[in-house]
């Protein structure tokens, strides 16, 4: 079966097979599907004609799910187009072009998963960036538990000097997780730290070196300094490693992470993004207006407080997810 099948039987109901991933996108999208679909009901309750109140409505559903203005306007402009094209009248009709268009969106992108590519041969460092509070630790400790169940060596730095508690809270993920982490004195140089955690990762043959830094985004020249140097240090030390330089953001604060997203973006190269919480909002939309957006792919999203919560981004799962028993059945 299809994807596009999959979804359109799930979207009213009918029973489709599901793999344990798929399980665990539908339990951490649970609270956006049960918002999303109380709104999506409560506009075909009163459902006589696709008219500009329609539209005018529909624009507020999406809106109300941080899908993003302009996303929300894309969506329904190409649905207004699309119902004309289709001369869609009735409550199925209109429903099926909504999905289908929301669907479209995602296989216009890249639907590929935007696995991490690790290097075959060596080293891949990847560097995470994002401010105080968003999982950032959480994620690099899931993470580098779920590396090293796969039989991978994996070496951790506590790159974020400016608070002490930031390095202890690593080093409590690294005995949790069974996984060495380099640090420095509070306060010290991060870039001393990363050439340390290099030098170690060289001696001891890791796969995946992972640095956590600060995210002082109020003072954004040090903060990109500060990337700089411990970019140039591994360009230096390690001139062919693949590096990678993942953003978290939590998905619970909404259109601020869009922000933060606009202003790490603009600080440094950003390879790939990370959204945690998403099990926490009734707003996941916001990863459609993050993809439509920003141009950065999503690369992990959060689904729960477990080990295995963090899972790589799968669009189609995600999409599945959002609309699997949408219309017209109690979740
Ligand atoms: N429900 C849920 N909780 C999460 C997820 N990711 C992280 N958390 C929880 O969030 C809490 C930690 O969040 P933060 O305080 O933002 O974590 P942190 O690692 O200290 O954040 P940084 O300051 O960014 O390093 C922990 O209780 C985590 O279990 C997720 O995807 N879903």
């Amino acid at each position: 079966m299809g994807f596009f099948d999959k979804i359109k039987k799930a979207f009213t109901g009918e029973e489709v097979e599901k793999t344990e991933v798929t399980e665990k996108y539908e339990k951490g999208l649970e609270k956006t599907r049960k918002s999303f679909s109380e709104r999506m009901n409560e506009l075909f309750a009163n459902f006589r004609t696709v008219d500009e109140d329609f539209f005018d409505e529909l624009e507020e559903v999406l809106i109300g799910s941080d899908v993003g203005f302009e996303t929300t306007m894309e969506i329904t402009d190409a649905l207004r187009q699309e119902v004309k094209l289709r001369n869609a009248k009735n409550q199925n009709e209109v429903q099926e072009a909504i999905i289908e268009k929301l669907v479209e969106l995602y296989e216009r992108g890249d639907t590929e998963i935007p696995e991490i590519k690790l290097n075959p041969t060596g080293l891949t460092v990847i560097l995470f960036v994002g401010v105080n509070g968003v999982g950032k630790t959480t994620t690099i400790g899931k993470m580098a538990h779920q590396y090293q169940v796969a039989g991978k060596k994996v070496l951790l730095a506590a790159g974020d000097t400016f608070r002490a508690g930031a390095i202890d809270q690593l080093k409590v993920w690294g005995e949790r997780v069974n996984v060495e982490v380099v640090s420095g004195p509070a306060g010290g140089d991060p870039a001393a730290v990363v050439f340390d955690a290099v030098k170690q990762a060289k001696n001891q043959q890791a796969d995946i070196l992972m640095v956590d830094t600060a995210g002082r985004l109020q003072n954004k020249v040090n903060l990109m300094n500060e990337l700089e140097k411990m970019k140039r240090v591994i360009d230096r030390e390690l001139p062919d490693t693949p590096l990678e330089v993942l953003l978290v953001l939590d998905a619970t604060t909404g259109q601020n992470a869009m922000l933060q997203a606009k202003q790490f973006k603009e600080t440094t190269d950003v390879t790939g993004l990370v959204l945690t919480k998403l099990d926490g909002t009734a707003k996941g939309g916001i990863v459609l207006a993050i993809r439509n957006e920003l141009n950065i792919p999503v690369k992990y999203v959060g689904l729960g407080e477990g080990m295995d919560d963090l899972q790589v981004f799968d669009p189609n799962e995600y999409v599945f997810g959002l609309f699997s028993q949408l219309i017209n059945k109690e979740n």
